[in-house]
C-alpha cells in the first residue's frame, strides 16, 4: 500500500494566487485519487521539522519564511506509482516541463506552488507529519 501513496502540499503562492481549484483538478483529472485533505498554516516549528534536511542550505530561510507566509493545503493522494508519477505531474524543482504543474503555476524555484514526496519512504513520514490515521479516508 505505501508506494500507492504520497503526500502533497499546496503552497502559499498557489492559494494566494487563486490557483488552488485549478491544481486540485489537474492533480484529479491525472488520476490522483485524494484520501486525505486539510487546509493548515504551518509554525514556524513545523515548517523547520518537515525541511530539516535542507537546514544550512544558502535558500533554507526564504523557504521557511515562504512556507510560514499563508495557508497551506496538504493532502494524500493514491494512485499506482504515486510518488514517481506525482513527481512526474509537478515537475522539476528547477526549469519544469511544458506543461507540468510548476510550470503553469510556479513564481520562482522556492515559491513553487506544490510539494511532492520524493520517496515512498518520505510519503510515509510526510503523510504521518499532517494526518491521523482516522482523517484519511479509505473509500
Ligand atoms: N536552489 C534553490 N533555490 C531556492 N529554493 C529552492 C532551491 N532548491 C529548493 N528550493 C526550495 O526548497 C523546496 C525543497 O527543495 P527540494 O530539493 O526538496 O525540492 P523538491 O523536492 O523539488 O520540492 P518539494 O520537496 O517541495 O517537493 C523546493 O520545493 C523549493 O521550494
Amino acid at each position: 500500500m505505501a508506494n500507492n501513496r504520497t503526500l502533497t502540499m499546496i503552497k502559499p503562492d498557489a492559494i494566494e494566487q487563486g490557483n488552488t481549484g485549478a491544481i486540485i483538478q489537474k492533480i484529479t483529472n491525472s488520476g490522483f485519487k485524494i484520501i486525505a485533505l486539510k487546509l493548515t498554516k504551518l509554525t514556524t516549528e513545523q515548517a523547520a521539522e518537515f525541511y530539516g534536511i535542507h537546514k544550512g542550505k544558502k535558500f533554507y530561510d526564504e523557504l521557511i519564511d515562504f512556507m510560514i507566509s499563508g495557508p497551506i493545503i496538504a493532502a494524500i493522494l493514491e494512485k499506482k506509482n504515486a510518488v514517481d508519477d506525482f513527481r512526474a505531474l509537478i515537475g522539476a524543482t528547477v526549469d519544469p516541463a511544458e506543461g507540468t504543474i510548476r510550470n503553469l503555476f510556479a513564481s520562482s524555484v522556492t515559491q513553487n506552488a506544490v510539494h511532492g514526496s520524493d520517496s515512498d519512504e518520505n510519503a510515509n513520514i510526510e503523510c504521518a507529519f499532517h494526518f491521523n490515521e482516522n482523517e484519511i479516508i479509505d473509500y
